[in-house]
């Protein structure tokens, strides 16, 4: 990496700006995935064991600029502070008077937890004001939120432009493993997209066809394909508008001779649930007023297959609505054929290592990476703004 990171600087007695990424998952205020949190200690024990004053910043959610309760950092604070084994205080602003006097009463090694930028209208638009506000109360910035590096904000780089900036370890490992994956990328390589963020995602796939050998498609994603090759998808997942763009995929991928892989067949069902009728069609045969939930046996062999002859696999977004039991086999096999293949897996997306998780599956697999938006951003080759913006070495 030609960024300079935490490695290159003296803290010590200085006021470190630290970008986290702890957009956790949250049920009823509770914490239900502190991964992100988790990923973030290395940086955080190295600033304040080498007597940094560490602010920490990050967003929660999307709260469109205004105070929302439920998205204050408290929770994050409280598990970093459990994580930690020492006292972590939080205050109820991200600048201004208050935070500073709270700066001003901090010694050497303590830690400080800002409220979510995204309060803040000027977050999300980059406002050159807002980042010199925070800019104002530290000596240094510290990007670690590889999650939102994709993202132009004043957090991660408004503030970059003034004051020193440089990458946590965080950062530095995952922009590691994912560039080594991607300089000379292991072939066959595959990539498989699903999940239900059509929009997001679509656009991922023309990159990827310049990439990769095998492009397997499921989840929710899949359907928008099967309408635009003229098949019934009953009341399946679709983006109409869409369909044109999935058409001119299938004809680059034939253009470019990359093997492009779409369900053969779909459990189908009657309703929401996992007590709903439900059975296993043929792609061709989704009967008009039922949905496809999940990929069907004969897909997960043909995915599997191809999968089990990758030297390199990225992964992100499930195939099927797995956190239901009814409709989780799709998702359950694929992780299986990564977990069993000698391929390099990379696991992007939160839903997608939520499902490695719940399959004990996720040590099986060669990397996850906390950023999923992210981590395809990259692999698709595009310049991360939140990298970009830090010092080169
Ligand atoms: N066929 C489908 N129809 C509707 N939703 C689906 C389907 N397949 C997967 N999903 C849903 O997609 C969601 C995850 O999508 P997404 O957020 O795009 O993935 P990730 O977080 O891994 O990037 C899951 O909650 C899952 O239930
Ligand atoms: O959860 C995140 O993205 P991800 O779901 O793509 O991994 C990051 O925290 C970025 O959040 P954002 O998509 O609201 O900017």
């Amino acid at each position: 990496m030609n960024k300079k990171s935490i490695r290159d600087i003296d803290v010590k007695g200085k006021v470190v700006f630290t970008r986290v990424d702890f957009n956790v998952p949250l049920k009823d205020g509770v914490i239900t995935d502190d991964t992100r949190i988790r990923a973030a200690l290395p940086t955080i024990k190295f600033l304040a064991e080498n007597g940094a004053k560490v602010l920490l910043a990050s967003h929660l959610g999307r709260p469109n600029g205004e105070v929302v309760e439920e998205l204050r950092l408290n929770a994050p604070a409280k598990r970093l502070a459990d994580l930690l084994g020492k006292e972590v205080k939080k205050v109820d602003e991200a600048y201004g008077a208050n935070v500073k006097a709270e700066i001003d009463a901090m010694t050497d090694g303590d830690i400080l937890v800002l409220e979510n930028v995204r309060f803040y209208p000027g977050e999300t638009k980059n406002d050159p004001e807002l980042a010199k506000e925070f800019a104002a109360l530290a000596d240094i910035f510290v990007n670690d939120a590889f999650g939102a590096a994709h993202r132009a904000h004043a957090s991660t780089t408004g503030i970059a432009h003034e004051i020193p900036a440089v990458a946590g370890f965080l950062m530095e490992k995952e922009l590691e493993v994912l560039g080594k994956a991607m300089e000379n990328p292991e072939r066959p390589f595959t990539a498989i997209i699903g999940g239900a963020k059509v929009k997001d995602k679509i656009g991922v796939i023309e990159n990827l066809l310049d990439k990769v050998d095998n492009l397997i498609i499921g989840g929710g994603l899949a359907y928008t394909f099967a309408k635009a090759r003229g098949l019934e998808i009953g009341k399946s997942l679709l983006e109409a508008d869409k369909q044109e763009l999935a058409l001119s995929f299938l004809k680059k991928a034939e253009e470019k001779g990359v093997n492009f892989l779409q369900p053969v067949d779909a459990v189908v069902a009657d309703g929401f649930g996992e007590d709903v009728p439900r059975k296993v069609v043929p792609i061709t045969e989704i009967p008009s007023d039922w949905e496809a939930l999940d990929i069907g046996p004969k897909t997960v062999e043909l995915y599997s297959k191809v999968i089990a002859e990758s030297k390199l696999v990225i992964w992100n977004g499930p195939m099927g609505v797995f956190e239901l039991n009814a409709f989780a086999n799709g998702t359950k096999g694929v992780a299986q054929a990564l977990a069993d293949s000698d391929a390099y897996s990379i696991i992007g997306g939160g839903d997608s290592a939520a499902a490695a998780e719940k399959f004990n599956l996720a040590d099986q697999m060669s990397h996850i990476s906390t950023g999923g938006g992210a981590s395809l951003e990259f692999i698709e080759g595009k310049v991360l703004p939140g990298v970009e913006a830090l010092d080169n070495k």
